[in-house]
């Protein structure tokens, strides 16, 4: 299994700082419902094996449960720290932001983190508790706990509220994307305000919501690429300037999606998955909290 030859893009982040286009996820499939003191092995040989492979930009978050995994295979890959791009996420105490972090960044055995989000908005009653939040994530920021501050799962109402006492605008918004969740009106908010959009559940199309619409299309362009559908979705997003994250606790599928880096699609192939995408509407996760048909 080879390492990767074709270096995995970056994207640059209106601070200044710079992420791995391809992200590696440590929840999901890896999340635990249980003890979080009790190791999961398998995990941290996975992250030890998908920072091998070049996956430097590692997703984290407290309530996975799965922090002190990530922090133990970070130690264990001997990669120089500057070198790898780590994220995590704020829900469970979210009333106290400051020592969140401290409790992550323990966690991690990590000095900070390159990235760090508040998970959900949903945490909020009022405009006041996100833009309470995101002062606190400013201040996050300021003391140097974490490199580069954004959000996941907010949608343009709760972006707005939190923009109009933000002193620092989001770097990122991590939400779902793939072509059967495009967001469009979302994604027009980033782009008009600067913030980056990074995609969760990229393969959901081609995995947990197929079958479906773009599937015959996917097929052309795995012969044409000689890729799988999977490095297919990644790349889509990619070509959109869209940061991916995926996962696989499968080392062969770790390797092969990072084919997604030796080959770009046309502007006509992004378009028509774009489209025959828009024809299925599929939301995999928070299904509790967002509205069933909300698109946006
Ligand atoms: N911010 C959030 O609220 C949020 C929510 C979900 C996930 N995330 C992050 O994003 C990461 C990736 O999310 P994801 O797992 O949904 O991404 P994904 O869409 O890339 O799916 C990866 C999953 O699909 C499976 N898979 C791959 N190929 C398959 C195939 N051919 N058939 C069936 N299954 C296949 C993999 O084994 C893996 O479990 C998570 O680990 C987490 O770090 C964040
Ligand atoms: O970000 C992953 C999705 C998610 C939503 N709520 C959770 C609770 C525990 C673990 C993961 C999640």
């Amino acid at each position: 299994m080879a390492n990767i030859d074709t270096p995995i893009p970056a994207l640059k982040l209106n601070d200044g700082n710079s992420i791995p286009m391809l992200g590696y996820g440590t929840g999901t499939a890896w999340y635990k419902s249980g003890d979080e003191d009790k190791i999961d092995e398998k995990l941290v040989e996975s992250i030890q094996t998908a920072i091998k492979l070049g996956y430097y930009h590692l997703d984290g978050a407290e309530v996975y449960k799965t922090e002190p995994e990530l922090g133990m295979a970070i130690k264990k890959s001997g990669v120089a720290r500057e070198k790898l791009f780590v994220t995590t996420k704020v829900i469970t105490n979210i009333a106290d932001i400051q020592n969140a972090i401290k409790t992550s960044l323990k966690k991690l055995q990590l000095d900070y983190v390159d990235l760090y989000l508040i998970h959900a908005p949903f945490f909020a009653k009022t405009d006041s508790d996100l833009q309470r939040a995101w002062a606190e994530m400013e201040a996050v920021q300021s003391s140097g706990l974490a490199k580069s501050i954004g959000v996941s799962n907010y949608l343009p109402q709760h972006l707005e509220a939190t923009l109009k006492t933000a002193k620092v605008v989001p770097a990122i918004n991590q939400i779902e994307f793939h072509p059967y969740l495009q967001h469009p009106p979302l994604l027009a908010f980033h782009k008009q305000h600067g913030i980056a959009t990074a995609a969760y559940g990229p393969l959901s199309a081609v995995t947990k919501a197929a079958p479906g619409p773009v599937d015959d299309f996917m097929k052309a362009l795995e012969k044409k690429y000689a890729v799988s559908a999977a490095e297919i979705s990644l790349r889509w997003c990619i070509d959109q300037d869209i940061v991916a994250i995926t996962t696989s606790g499968k080392e062969q599928r770790l390797s092969d999606y990072l084919r997604c880096a030796t080959f770009k699609l046309t502007p006509t192939e992004i378009k028509t998955i774009k489209e025959k995408g828009e024809q299925k509407h599929y939301r995999g996760f928070w299904t509790n909290k967002f509205d069933a048909n909300d698109r946006s």
